[in-house]
């Protein structure tokens, strides 16, 4: 599917989806849980879709739509190979969910999945005794547990998903489980699951240095759960409005633990007007100047990060590149080349991404089947001197199915 965005300004409020991070852990979790949860405002990104399926082959019984999933958990060892579709979260996380029973379980993907790597889910396992293999460390994947539990050392540099799926299957294990992180990035992906594994009746004790213990013999407990908004694609529309007009996100939590809250200080350090209120948050239009961030904590801020600072007088330097390899495109790289297609350079320098601001030219960009790279360049588009045509763009249904009817409607005027 091809769409076209017309450059324009935008004036408009904008609901912010589900978050899929936060709705695909709760499903996991109310999964893991005897009886009944509800799950609302679960969302219908093709992420969630996929823990909604995977968990159903898992024992859950699951009936509703994104408002409101009614889970009946209780996992059981499945009888079929478990999809992922093309979630990184859902398979690293489920990986180690399905280490829990003492019988061999498969999981695949599809799409961009299928090339991501999947190293990192194995060597946790194995060391709590799970046998895993993988094909060369890409997908299919195949574990059979138990987990036996005790001190293990994994290294958090390439993905925090894996410890996600570490984290909410060590309830189950033998014995307890003290997981030390070396060189931990993600970090508030993790805050996140723990947070939301207590809301599930599960603790998980920090330790200094990044250690996590989990006591064995804690059991979920059922529970009634609201997923919140999400940052990851509010952040979108915020830059959106600070180049192009003004735009109100609501449902979107300012105290959230997401990570990508952080494009509020992104925003901020380029010069954008912001108003922060309880529920919502207003980005209008401003004299944009070149910023310098640090988004290793954030992969996923990258590329609406690149599309404000195109729009910004100066070089932006973002730090971070090396956490892009393994997202559903190689991101440094196809951030360069789209962009580069709109006359932005993207200098790749090690670690760092340096993105010199200037005025963007109409384009035919292409996703790389990356929804992050169609929304980039879709809110880029607002102020370029042409039309820009986005190829792939049904991408974007991995996290924001809405986002370019939502973006459509905030489009005014000729820029
Ligand atoms: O736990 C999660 O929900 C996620 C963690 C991050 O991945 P990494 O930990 O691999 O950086 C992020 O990029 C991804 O979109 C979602
Ligand atoms: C990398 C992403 O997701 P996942 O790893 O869960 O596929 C993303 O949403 O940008």
């Amino acid at each position: 599917m091809k769409k076209l965005v017309k450059p324009s300004a935008v004036k408009g409020t904008v609901q912010a989806p589900a978050s899929k991070s936060v709705a695909q852990r709760a499903i996991a979790l109310a999964t893991l849980a005897e009886g009944q949860s509800i799950i609302y405002n679960a969302g219908n990104s093709n992420d969630c879709l996929a823990a909604i399926d995977t968990c159903k082959k898992l024992g859950a019984h699951i009936v509703g739509d994104g408002s409101k999933l009614t889970i009946t958990g209780g996992p059981k060892s499945p009888n079929d190979t478990l999809h992922c579709g093309e979630s990184g979260l859902s398979i690293r996380m489920f990986a180690a969910i399905a280490s829990i029973f003492n019988t061999p379980v498969t999981l695949t993907g599809s799409g961009s999945l299928t090339n991501r790597p999947m190293n990192m889910v194995t060597d946790g396992l194995a060391q709590l005794g799970v046998r895993c293999t993988t094909n060369n460390g890409k997908l299919p994947i195949t574990v059979q547990g138990p987990i036996q539990g005790g001190y293990i050392t994994v290294d958090g540099s390439q993905s925090s998903q894996a410890l996600t799926g570490l984290l909410m299957a060590s309830p189950f294990a033998q014995n307890d489980v003290t997981i030390k992180v070396d060189n931990l990035n993600s970090k508030p992906y993790i805050d996140l699951t723990i947070e939301t594994m207590k809301a599930f009746g599960v603790r998980v004790d920090e330790l200094p240095g990044n250690t996590y213990r989990i006591a064995v013999n804690q059991k979920y407990k059922a529970s009634n759960f609201n997923v919140e908004g999400d940052w990851s694609g509010a952040a979108f529309m915020l830059v959106a409005g600070a180049i192009a007009g003004e735009v109100e996100v609501i449902n979107i939590n300012p105290k959230s633990l997401q990570a990508d809250r952080a494009i509020v200080e992104a925003l901020l350090s380029a010069g954008a007007s912001l108003s922060i209120r309880e529920n919502s948050i207003v980005a209008k239009r401003a004299n944009l100047k070149a910023f310098d961030f640090d988004a290793r904590n954030c992969p996923d801020l990258f590329p609406p990060l690149v599309a404000l600072a195109a729009n910004c007088n100066g070089q932006s330097k973002i730090l971070g590149v090396n956490r892009l390899h393994g997202k559903e495109s190689d991101r440094a790289l196809t951030l360069q080349q789209e962009f580069g297609k709109m006359g932005v350079k993207i200098e790749l320098v090690g670690n760092l991404m340096v993105v010199n601001g200037t005025s963007i030219k109409s384009a035919i960009t292409y996703s790389h089947g990356d929804h992050r790279i169609a929304m980039a360049c879709a809110v880029a588009a607002l102020s370029a001197n042409g039309d820009v045509e986005i190829e792939n763009a049904e991408a974007v249904n991995k996290s924001y199915p809405n986002f370019f009817d939502d973006l459509y409607k905030m489009q005014v005027d000729n820029f």
